[in-house]
């Protein structure tokens, strides 16, 4: 698993490691360029012509070193600069005076633009764009100069490389700088990150913007060892396919697990079938279905291996309700936010608690569980909210309202601040509720209170509805198969996401989630052929 780190974390870690090794951080700065060099030649050798835009601070100290690797290795060099090498200090100013004092073929190219002549030079003859402007060290909107270079920059139809981190993203949120409602931001096709991942690298924009994420430590083997507490961790699937339920080949539908999906109220069907179908095809032994009677022939006819009963009214639940032989209950996908939909919430609630059978709760289940905040959940509850639905159950009031009666949320918190937050948010919510909280969106954070981890990408073809209630589906379905619900969420989370990607291939549009969840089908068959 990869730590993330906070920016005032990362700098600790720098200055700790320099003092540990008896270097200045002059010499990391040196590292950091000759290594974004190699990556740079490594990624695109033909490239014989740098453009190297520099800004104002360390990030720039970097891209002056670039320069000098490329200029020693006989390449034409331009840079831009944003603020005159004259008045650099300290570190940057030290690698522009080394850069000057280094001996240049006299065929080779140097030159230097300021922003104006930048923004009057054709820049087409570069190969290759360095973007040195801002690294972690930018705050608030970027001023309009770097702007200006930015949209140049990126008009430029050639390669670009972002030393640590592409300028105008926030490294603690993956959320970008915008001007006139348009992200300013270097769209990089591949980031030499130095020292260790920054937590906003697996999140949010930055996901969009980063392109290919190439870590380089600078001898900074062991980021953990200097005492600072990561923000969370990042994996991936290679890292979880152990997670995933063995399968025998003698046994029966019985030992495969047996997933139960509650929702699809009146008018509401397509995403109860949906996560049951999910469940099904990501191998639950069985899968029974309880959907509003309404939609019991639709569920039939989508799917006639799930074992559907309709129910009409939440009396129908008390005579439903006998749990005791599932061993997941997925609960809310198209549940409804009618006054049977409220009952069916606090009958199958309060059944389950009774159990020891994990829930996962989603949809109008969490809008549900908003208003019955104190309700105590089942032990090993999943909440999977996306970032509305997260903040309805952050604003939820804590008080006792499951004897007194429902309550409206009073909303403070907004989606912008979730977006920005996602780690504590995700965080908070399982803290505050006493489950694990999946929190959707581009980087899925998944957080039982304490650790918290970031999973999947950002995908335009994800964001079509259905998908969640496809999630919902594949974790009750691996927690009925025998993972742990933990183990569940983060295996679901990843394999709905990797699903994604293949089935999309190259289409950013028009992905449906049935198609997501053959892939995951699929997905979920290579796993098992590897781990058995
Ligand atoms: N500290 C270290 O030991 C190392 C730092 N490194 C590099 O140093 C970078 C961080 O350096 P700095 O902290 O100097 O930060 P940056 O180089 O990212 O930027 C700081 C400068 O940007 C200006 N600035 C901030 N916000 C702005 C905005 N919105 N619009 C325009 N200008 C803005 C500041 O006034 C300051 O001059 C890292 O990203 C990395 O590239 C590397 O050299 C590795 C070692
Ligand atoms: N831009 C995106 N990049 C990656 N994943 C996304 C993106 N947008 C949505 N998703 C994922 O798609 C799913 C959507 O879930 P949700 O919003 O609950 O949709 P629905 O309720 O319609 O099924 C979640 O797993 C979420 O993480
Ligand atoms: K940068």
């Amino acid at each position: 698993m990869q730590p993330l780190f906070s920016v005032d974390s990362i700098k600790k870690i720098e200055r700790n490691f320099a003092k540990q090794e008896g270097i200045e951080l002059y010499e990391l700065m040196q590292r950091a360029g000759a290594s974004a060099f190699e990556q740079a030649r490594r990624l695109w050798p033909q490239a014989g012509h740098w453009l190297i835009a520099t800004g104002a601070g360390n990030n720039a100290g970097d891209g002056l070193v670039v320069a000098r690797h490329a200029l020693l290795a006989g390449f034409d060099v331009t840079l831009v600069a944003i603020k005159p090498y004259r008045e650099f200090r300290g570190d940057p100013e030290k690698a522009w005076q080394e850069l000057l004092s280094i001996k240049k073929d006299s065929h080779q190219r140097f030159d230097i633009l300021g922003l104006e002549q930048a923004l009057d030079t054709d820049l087409s003859s570069a190969d290759l764009v360095v973007d040195a402007l801002l690294g972690t060290g930018v705050k608030g909107a970027l001023k309009d100069e770097y702007c200006q270079i930015l949209e140049r920059l990126n008009q430029l139809s050639r390669p670009k490389l972002a030393l640590d981190i592409p300028t105008g993203i926030y490294a603690d949120s993956g959320l970008c700088s915008t001007k006139n409602g348009k992200d300013t931001v270097f769209q990089a096709d591949a980031t030499v990150s130095f020292v260790a991942l920054k937590t906003g690298q697996r999140l949010n924009q930055a996901l969009q913007y980063q392109g290919e994420l190439i870590l380089e430590t600078l001898g900074v083997r062991h980021a953990l060892s200097f005492g600072e507490e990561p923000e969370a961790y990042g994996c991936n699937l290679q890292q979880l396919k152990e997670k995933l339920p063995t399968r025998h080949d003698v046994g029966s539908k019985f030992d495969c697990g047996h997933a139960l999906l509650i929702g699809g109220g009146a008018h509401l069907g397509g995403a109860v079938i949906l996560a049951a179908s999910a469940a099904l095809k990501s191998g639950a032994g069985m899968v029974s279905g309880w959907i509003h009677h309404s939609q019991q022939a639709a569920g039939l006819s989508v799917c006639p291996e799930i074992m559907w009963r309709g129910y009409n009214s939440h009396s129908d639940f008390q005579e439903l309700a006998d749990l005791s032989r599932y061993q997941a209950v997925g609960f809310g996908p198209g549940l409804g936010r009618d006054s049977t939909a409220e009952q069916i919430f606090l009958d199958v609630i309060t059944k389950l608690q009774a159990t020891d059978i994990p829930c996962v709760l989603d949809a109008d289940g969490l809008y549900w569980l908003a208003k019955y905040t104190s309700v105590p959940l089942p032990v090993q509850s999943v909440l999977t909210p996306h970032a509305g639905e997260a903040c309805r159950l952050l604003n939820a009031q804590e008080e006792d309202v499951f004897s007194t009666g429902r309550i409206e949320p009073q909303l403070s918190v907004d989606t912008a601040y979730v977006t920005q937050n996602r780690i504590k948010v995700a965080q908070t919510l399982a803290k505050k509720y006493s489950a694990i909280c999946v929190l959707k969106g581009a980087g899925t954070v998944i957080s039982d209170g304490e650790q918290a981890l970031v999973l999947a990408g950002a995908h335009p073809a994800m964001m079509t509805a259905g998908l969640g209630d496809a999630l919902t589906g594949l974790i009750t379905s691996f927690i009925a198969q025998g993972a742990k619900p933990w183990d569940a969420a983060l295996l679901a989370t990843e394999i709905h996401y990797e699903a994604a990607l293949s089935v999309a291939a190259n289409r950013r549009r028009g992905v449906t989630a049935s198609e997501v969840i053959e892939g995951c089908s699929i997905l979920v068959n290579q796993l098992d052929q590897v781990i058995n």
